[in-house]
Formats: structure tokens, sequence, C-alpha cells
């Protein structure tokens, strides 16, 4: 029998980091960006950021894209997940006008990658929608699908003869619940009850587009792979009783099953045990037609099967239980699950209030899904740890997070499950949405008080190099020095 110390990861599988375009690069307005929907929010209602900051400069990656390829070579990256700001490709938001300079940029970036054997990992959306499309219902218009496949067509055209890797969105249930059902995201609709599911169906119907679109016109002479990213946390019922059983069940179709059913699955549509209760608390709630909007045939079809993988961003879990004596708000997608989640107090606690470390909740997400799902490819597309900001470059919690999760990924490949790669949230500390610059997920630290935004490799980031030269988790491990170097080759 092997001992954990010999157990290693393929040498193909892709080590990564990841970050995002609104959280990274700032140049807000540079040349004929336009504007999207969280420059909007921060500008007019600063006050809804925990700090009152914004994304107006972030990590200044326009302007020091050079520094964070050469980061990615410090720690010898295989991969480096990144977002394109979809307003700084087209500052409309329609593809009649598409801007040199916003593609130019994005060239550049991709070169400097390519140049040092960096696999790009491009997410098409990840939040940034422009202010122009969100001023006409943005994910609730029927149109939407359109929008972003002719969006995607021109990111193909212009970079997919070095991108290989295409991610349509990043994490649907954060566009969806918490921009459209809530006011936890931009741009904080609060529909309750009704966004989330709206746009859901706008969502999953935009990826097949963008997806066909590659798979008949573009993946023939570029030959990539095209999938989508869904945040995907662990949720097992509390107890095992009946009750919970079926409240953790209703919670995660409500959570991803509303978005990874309609694609992953054999039958395709949204997941049927929530399908049904939405509609049956919709009559009790005097709608004339249930909340959630239903597919076609036709639009069933289109959409089942459009993918070439499954992109997993985990980070936690959460316990289930049946609602007792909860008051939900009346309509919501919560109200709609009847259930309730809490979390052990010995599990450890990060700098962000929902992120504690669970045990082996990668190895149970994925097992989940693989069975359910009839084993797709899979990646994990981000998983990552918070400090504050007062915690500085020693980072041995995120470190323990670190190898425990790899630890987890590794019993995924001893299981059989086909994953193929890990990218850390984050390359660097960034704009963490609501959290503004309060909440740090960087392997690199970012002063954000110094106008040229010197990046700073955390103890974490000589850790994470170690694992990704060795292809081992050495638990004993102790970096010599803070130094770090560029390793001969990369
Ligand atoms: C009794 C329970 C106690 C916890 C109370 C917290 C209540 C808040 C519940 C919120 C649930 C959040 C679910 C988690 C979502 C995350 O997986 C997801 N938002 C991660 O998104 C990515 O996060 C990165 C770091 O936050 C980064 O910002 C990136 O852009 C996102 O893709």
């Amino acid at each position: 029998a092997s001992t954990r110390q010999e157990r290693r990861f393929p040498d193909d599988f892709l080590f990564g980091t990841a970050t995002a375009s609104y959280q990274i690069e700032g140049g807000w307005n540079a040349d004929d960006k336009g504007e999207n929907i969280w420059d909007r929010m921060t500008h007019t209602k600063p006050n809804v950021i925990k700090d009152v900051s914004n994304g107006d400069i972030a990590a200044d990656t326009y302007n020091n894209y050079k520094r964070d390829v050469e980061m990615m070579r410090e720690l010898g990256l295989d991969a480096y997940r990144f977002s394109l700001s979809w307003s700084r490709i087209l500052p409309n938001g329609l593809s009649n006008k598409v801007s040199e300079a916003g593609v130019a940029f994005y060239n550049n970036y991709i070169n400097e990658m390519v140049k040092y054997g960096i696999t790009p990992m491009v997410t098409l959306y990840h939040w940034d929608l422009p202010q122009k499309l969100q001023d006409l219902g943005g994910f609730a218009n029927p149109l939407f699908p359109d929008w972003f496949e002719d969006y995607a067509r021109v990111v193909y055209e212009q970079f997919g003869d070095r991108v290989k890797h295409w991610i349509t969105f990043n994490e649907p249930r954060e566009i969806c619940y918490e921009g459209y059902d809530s006011t936890t995201k931009a741009p904080i609709l609060n529909a309750t009850g009704i966004g989330a599911y709206l746009c859901a169906k706008n969502l999953v119907l935009a990826h097949a587009k963008a997806y066909y679109a590659y798979k008949n016109d573009f993946a023939p002479s570029q030959d990539g792979q095209c999938g989508i990213t869904i945040s995907v946390n662990w949720f097992p019922p509390l107890t095992d009783s009946k009750e919970d059983e079926i409240a953790a069940e209703l919670y995660r179709q409500a959570e991803w099953g509303i978005y990874a059913e309609p694609i992953f699955s054999a039958e395709g549509g949204f997941p049927k045990e929530l399908s049904e209760k939405v509609a049956q608390m919709s009559m009790e709630q005097g709608y004339p037609r249930s909340r959630m909007p239903e597919f076609t045939d036709e639009e069933r079809e289109f959409v089942r099967g459009a993918t070439d993988f499954f992109g997993v961003n985990h980070y936690t879990a959460f316990l289930v239980s049946a609602a007792k004596d909860t008051e939900f708000i009346v309509p919501s997608v919560y109200g709609d699950t009847g259930a309730v989640t809490s979390v052990p107090d010995d599990w450890p606690k990060s700098a962000s209030r929902w992120l504690t470390q669970a045990p082996d909740s990668i190895l149970n997400a994925l097992t989940h899904l693989n069975n359910k799902y009839n084993s797709p490819i899979f990646y994990i597309t981000e998983n990552g740890w918070s400090t504050r900001v007062e915690d500085g470059l020693e980072d041995d919690d995120r470190i323990r997070y670190y190898r425990a999760a790899l630890e987890s990924a590794l019993d995924v490949l001893d299981a059989g499950i086909t994953l193929k790669g890990y990218m850390a949230w984050s390359l660097m500390d960034n704009f963490e949405w609501m959290e503004g610059y309060t909440e740090r997920f960087g392997l690199y630290e970012v002063d954000f008080e110094d106008p040229a935004r010197s990046r700073t490799p955390r103890k974490s980031a000589f850790v994470y190099k170690q694992i990704i030269k060795t292809r081992v988790i050495d638990h004993e491990y102790e970096p010599e020095t803070r130094t770090m170097t560029i390793d001969e080759g990369k």
C-alpha cells in the first residue's frame, strides 16, 4: 500500500490559479471600455460595499499584466484561469462595435502567458455585464442568449487560436440568485423567488448557444473545449431523518441543480422535485403559473449535454435541515426549499463569514456529481481561503486549507473520477465584491495603498509552488526563504 506521501498528481494534471476581470483589472474607463454593472453600482451606491471601495483600479492588472505572468512563472503554474470583461471588448455590449484597445489588452496578456508555456483558461463572463445590456433587463431579457452568443463569437474569433479552454459562465447561482433574487451581488435586483428562476433559464440557454457556436464553427479548426463553471459547495443533511434528507436534496437543487440539471442530466430541464415544489408553492401563493419557467421540448434538448466539461468552484460545506420555525420571505428560493443550513463549531473559520474548512468536501461533492451526471470531465476551477488584511504574509491557515483540499482532490483521483485540473483562488488579493478589500484570498499579497499595486508572495505561494513542482503534498515542507525566483525553464 502506498503511503500518503507517495500519492502524486499526474504530470498532465493542470495546476493553476484563478482571477476575474472586475476583481483585478482596474482600467475601468481605459480607452473606450464601456460601463459595466459593477462600475454603475459601486459609483452610484458606494455604501453597498463594506469598505466603500470599488474595482476602478483594483490590482491594476491593466497596467501590471507582465508582473502577473511573472508571478505565474514564479509559481510554476501549468494554467491560469481569468475572465474577459465583456464591456472592455464590446463597449456597448452588442457586437456591432469591437474595441481595438480591449482586444489588444487581452492579446498581450494571452501572448505573454503562451510565451512561457502557461495554458490560458478563459471565462467569458464573471459577473461584469455591460450596463447597457442591464438597462434592457440583462439576463431577464429573452434576447440575452443571442447577445451572449454574439459576444462569444467575437471572443472565439479573436483569441481562439491560442485559447483551448473556454468557460462560458462563472457561477450561475451567484449571477442569478445573488444578483437578481437578492442584494448580494450587482445588479441587486432583489426580485425574490422570481429573479433566480427567470435568469437561470436564460443563462443555460445562453450557455448552450455559446457552446454550439464554438463546437460547430470554431472547434473544428481551433480544437478546444467549452464548458461551464458552477458553484458546488457540499450540502449534506444534518441528520439521517427523512425530512432532512428531502430538505438537503431540495437545497442542492436550488443552489446548483437548477443550473447543472438542464445541462448535465440525462433528462434535461429543471430538477424535478424543486420544479414541483415551486409550482405547488406558486399556486398556494396565488400566482397564475409557476414562478419557475418551463423549457419547451426543443429548448430542453438543445441545452441537454451542451458541454465538454464541468467546472466546479468549491469552497466549503453546510449541513442542511428541514426548517421548523423559520419565517422565509414570500416568495423566495429558500422558502421554496423549506430548508436551513448550519455549520459545526469545530470547522476552522476563515475571514469570510460563509467560508469554513469542511472535511472531505471536495471528495463528497465530486462523488455526488459524478454519480448523478454520468461521470463528466471535471476541473476544479476555484478553491481557496480568505485571511484578514492584518494577517499579512504568514498564512498558515491558508496552507492548512490548501493541503487538506488537495488531499481531497487526490481522493477524487483515487476514486477514478476524471479530474483534470485545480485552480487556486486566487493568484493575488483582489476586490472581493461586497466585501471590498477587507478579505484577502491571494497567494500574493497586493498593496492597495501603493500606486504601483506591488505584489509580494505569501508563505502559501511557496508551498503551492512546491506542490506543483513535485506533484506531491508534503505536509512537513517549510519554505526556507521568502525570496521568490523563477525556476529554470519557466
Ligand atoms: C449557519 C451558517 C453560517 C454561515 C453564515 C453565512 C451566510 C451566508 C450564506 C452565503 C452562502 C454563500 C455560499 C458560498 C458561495 C461561494 O462558494 C461563492 N460565492 C464563491 O464565489 C467565488 O468566490 C471567490 C471568493 O469569494 C471569488 O470572489 C470569486 O469571484 C467567486 O467566483
